[in-house]
């Protein structure tokens, strides 16, 4: 039985790790992540989860954790920025008002998956010209839900956060070590 980590995310390797858990294994799925005409971020998110799990090449024992992040304003999903234009557009969108973060996470043992969502609460402060054109030069928001990063410079844009500080991260750890452990991975063994 090995632990298959699902995702090119440098952000979950450094949460599994604080659950004091080791991948034997990184292979990140490639897939289509574009969302369908008309999709709702929550069901989006849930989809792009178990759509990594089930891309991903394991054995019959072996334990594929995989996670989406996706940044939902209202109804619209606001996914990695494809450059600092559409970084600065998602940053304007999400100034002076708060969003959801859905994290969905899927764990895959053969064919059996098990899945949970972790939804928070996010509030961006209203943003001047100097702190908006400060972090689009910084690169922060690059390969990032939403254009940024709240572990990052962008946490001084964010005053207040509901909800689970990993799950914006990218891989909220009381859902993944409930998954694990259903999936019969022994979260506690190497504490
Ligand atoms: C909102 C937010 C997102 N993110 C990151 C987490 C995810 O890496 C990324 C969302 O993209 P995802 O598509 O969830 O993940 P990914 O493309 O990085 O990796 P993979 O699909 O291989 O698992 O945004 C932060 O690091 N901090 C934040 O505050």
């Amino acid at each position: 039985m090995r632990l298959i980590l699902g995702s090119a995310s440098p952000r979950r390797k450094e949460i599994l790790a604080q659950m004091g858990l080791v991948p034997d294994l990184i292979l990140p799925p490639d897939i289509d992540e574009d969302p369908r005409k008309g999709e709702l971020p929550h069901p989006y998110a849930a989809r792009l989860a178990r759509e990594k799990a089930l891309a991903v090449p394991a054995g019959p024992e072996d334990v594929v954790l995989c996670a989406d992040t996706t940044v939902a304003l209202g109804r619209r999903i606001l996914g990695k920025p494809a450059d600092a234009g559409e970084a600065a557009a998602f940053l304007t969108l999400l100034a002076g008002r708060r969003h959801e973060v859905i994290t969905a996470v899927a764990v895959r043992r053969g064919d059996r998956i098990w899945a949970r969502e972790s939804v928070s609460a996010v509030k961006v402060k209203r943003l001047s010209d100097a702190e908006l054109n400060g972090y689009l030069a910084s690169g922060e928001w690059q390969g990032k839900a939403g254009g940024y990063g709240i572990q990052g410079l962008a946490g001084a844009f964010i005053p207040w956060i509901s909800g689970s500080f990993t799950g914006i991260m990218g891989l909220p750890v009381a859902e993944t070590a409930a998954l694990l452990t259903a999936a019969g991975w022994p979260v506690w063994r190497q504490a």
